[in-house]
């Protein structure tokens, strides 16, 4: 007596698709989800999935093996397999392409990406609820979803009936489509694999497609890569829940004022991000020339991100006074409720600006201060107020990187760490909480590695030969790129002496005019002053071989595995000294902040996640070779943390922190 089927989520979605915890579990052996979706699809009586909030991985299979998909116009779709190292493993890589056609199923499937409904304008504002999907672009999805009339055969409405939509040029956009997936993927594997899945349904029946979606998804599922990426997962949910025992939280509501001080290049992309974030904003600049070109500037920035909205610009209304303005009054500050301090990295300048806050600000107003190095405790100091006074690290462009590194100081209260967390949230970017010391967690680890690259050259190599290992490993860009792309002049405290091996290189090349992109050279040479195209430089080279036989160095032949140990290597050593020091409360924390702040491959886990997938007696034993090669380079000395761990046997990444014997979390 059933006349129809309709599956549902609960509590406002549908499905986020398969547990991704499951995939790790001895339990998930024989249990697969595409018979169950075939099975729904056999089914002789109409299926239609009502699909609220978000339809996603294995959910968006299940719908597509219904016969009718309706949709609230505020769901959002997508196969984000690919993210966490997979493919739709159940039967999606065969039945979408056949529903959306084969371009809108590669770049979905390919890039993970989560759709929104485009409800054309056109259509008649009905009821809100359950409208027939409609992905953007994707006409046929839109006429395929009108309801059959009542007692019509379910043939039609199965897709795995229905052929591939054929492309004229099918062969060549294939190989366009891989050549753009491969650039992209960075070393790991799951994009290509998704390619193959879909190629594989433009030219094989659809029980066979299935069968190679099953093989590569058995590939990506065994191949590491998934596993680092469901830890990234997991881990940048873990290190948002930052709670205080007295339960101490802040709300950022439209009724806060926020106001970001200095419009240099990290001011404007503060600014742009609290705009985006819809935080009304006062910009605030010390005289008018400043104000004017930081206006400029933040408003173009404004102007391009509305253009990437899909809603335009109107939504982000940043022509309202009310959302932003732009002043020299030093005034407003006494009406504001945070203040996010963003003029150069400078002790003296930071102290006399906190200390002019402190008097002026409202006794409630927390003071965070944009460093990427300074003590947190000395600003800090500077003001009545140290308890309200914290560090936000963001990354540059501030309204693009997701990291915030969260510095608290000795003086912190947990209210002002639970605001900062809550920033952070709003702006949807990866807050992660570090104690207070030079260069934090991110910068202190990068300091070895950046050393470790300079004296790679000064001993034979060369920085195209690093950089190549570097980004081979999966990084976007290499140290030396990235050097030049900063300016070589924007200290890199691996210039520090201490008494310690010391590579005077980048100063060297400074001395030369050589500041990187924006002279034309640098490590490498480019094409004008600001130009991109990095080519390795003769002028360099000979310069290395004259500043060699200076310093009477015998250039050697270093390979690939020396290069990338040495950097790695000493990164995640410091990142041990780290954890010991109670400056991170755990390994994920330093996993996230390398991913989301400087470019660690994701498909690696981050550095310490790495770290327990090389082993860590492996690690060891090749600081202890290089350290005794180097004895005057400390960042190549193993962390006594390493060797306690490697004398415990090597415990698992999530025991590491048990091993420490004082509480290691200064919260
Ligand atoms: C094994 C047999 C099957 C084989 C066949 C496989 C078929 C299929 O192709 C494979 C998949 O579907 S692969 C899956 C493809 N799907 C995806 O990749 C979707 C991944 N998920 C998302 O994109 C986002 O979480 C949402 C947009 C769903 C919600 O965003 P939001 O509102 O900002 O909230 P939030 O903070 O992000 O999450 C809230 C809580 O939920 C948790 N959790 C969430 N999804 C989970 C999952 N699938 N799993 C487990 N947990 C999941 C999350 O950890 C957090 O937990 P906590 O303990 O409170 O910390």
């Amino acid at each position: 007596s059933v006349k129809a089927v309709m599956i549902c989520g609960e509590n406002g979605k549908f499905s986020a698709g398969a547990d991704i915890k499951g995939f790790s579990s001895p339990k998930r052996r024989g249990i697969a989800l595409g018979p169950i979706v075939s099975l729904i699809e056999r089914s002789e009586k109409p299926v239609v999935a009502a699909i609220e909030g978000v339809a996603l991985g294995g959910g968006l299979e299940v719908a597509l093996g219904c016969h009718y998909r309706i949709a609230h116009v505020k769901a959002r779709m997508g196969l984000p397999e690919v993210t966490i190292g997979l493919l739709p493993g159940a039967e999606g890589t065969q039945r979408l392409p056949r529903l959306v056609g084969v371009p809108a199923a590669l770049d979905m499937i390919t890039t993970g990406k989560v759709l929104c409904l485009v409800i054309p304008p056109a259509w008649p504002k009905t009821h809100e609820f359950l409208l027939p999907m409609y992905l953007p672009d994707v006409d046929a999805l839109f006429c395929n979803s009108i309801f059959l009339p009542p007692g019509q055969p379910l043939g039609p409405r199965r897709l795995s009936l229905k052929p591939v939509p054929k492309l004229p040029n099918m062969e060549a956009f294939l190989s366009e489509a891989l050549v753009k997936v491969k650039k992209q993927a960075h070393g790991c594997l799951a994009p290509e694999l998704c390619f193959q899945a879909v190629k594989a349904a433009t030219e094989q029946p659809f029980a066979d497609g299935v069968r190679r979606e099953q093989e590569l998804f058995n590939v990506l599922l065994t191949s590491g890569q998934a596993q680092a990426l469901q830890y990234a997962f997991f881990a940048e949910r873990a290190v948002q829940k930052w709670t205080t025992p007295s339960g101490a939280s802040w709300k950022i509501s439209d009724s806060v004022s926020l106001l970001s001080l200095g419009l240099g290049t990290m001011g404007r992309g503060i600014v742009t991000s609290l705009v985006k974030a819809k935080i009304p904003v006062v910009a605030l600049e010390q005289d008018l020339e400043y104000l004017n070109m930081g206006r400029k500037a933040v408003m173009f920035l404004l102007e391009r991100e509305a253009m990437k909205m899909e809603q335009g610009a109107q939504t982000l209304d940043f022509h309202n006074p009310a959302r932003l303005q732009f002043t020299v009054d030093f005034d407003v500050l006494r009406d504001v409720d945070l203040v996010i301090e963003a003029v150069f990295e400078n002790m003296a300048l930071k102290k006399e600006i906190f200390h002019k806050l402190s008097r002026i600000c409202k006794p409630g107003a927390f003071l965070c201060t944009n460093t990427s190095a300074l003590n947190i405790n000395e600003i800090a100091s500077a003001t009545s107020r140290p308890q309200q006074v914290i560090g936000t690290h963001f990354f540059s462009p501030a309204h693009v990187m997701k990291l915030l590194e969260i510095i608290y100081g000795h003086h912190t209260s947990p209210t002002t760490i639970a605001t900062a967390m809550q920033l952070a949230k709003v702006l949807k970017k990866v807050g992660v909480v570090v104690g207070n010391c030079f260069g934090f967690a991110g910068n202190r680890m990068m300091f070895p590695y950046a050393q470790q690259a300079v004296f790679l050259l000064e001993e034979g190599s060369r920085p195209e030969a690093v950089d190549q290992v570097i980004e081979d490993f999966g990084f976007r860009i290499g140290p030396f790129r990235m050097s030049d792309l900063a300016g070589l002049d924007v200290g890199t405290p691996a210039r520090q002496r201490h008494g310690h091996r010391y590579s005077p290189l980048p100063d060297l090349l400074c001395e030369n005019g050589r500041f990187g992109q924006k002279t034309g050279k640098g490590w490498y040479q480019y094409e004008k002053a600001g130009g991109r195209t990095a080519k390795p430089d003769p002028w360099l080279h000979s310069f290395l071989s004259q500043y060699r036989d200076t310093h009477r160095i015998k250039t050697r032949f270093i390979d690939q595995e020396e290069i990338l140990e040495r950097c790695l290597f000493s990164l995640i050593n410091e990142g041990f000294d780290i954890l010991a020091e109670g400056i991170a409360s755990g390994p994920e924390h330093l996993d996230v902040i390398y991913i989301n702040g400087y470019g660690w491959p994701k498909h690696r886990g981050g550095p310490m996640f790495y770290a327990s997938t090389v082993g860590l007696s492996r690690i060891l034993a090749k600081l202890q070779k290089y350290s005794e090669a180097h004895p005057d380079v400390p960042g190549l000395q193993p962390s006594a943390f390493l060797k306690k761990l490697v004398a415990m046997g090597n415990p698992p990444l999530k025991e590491w922190m048990s091993y420490l014997s004082r509480p290691n979390n200064k919260l």
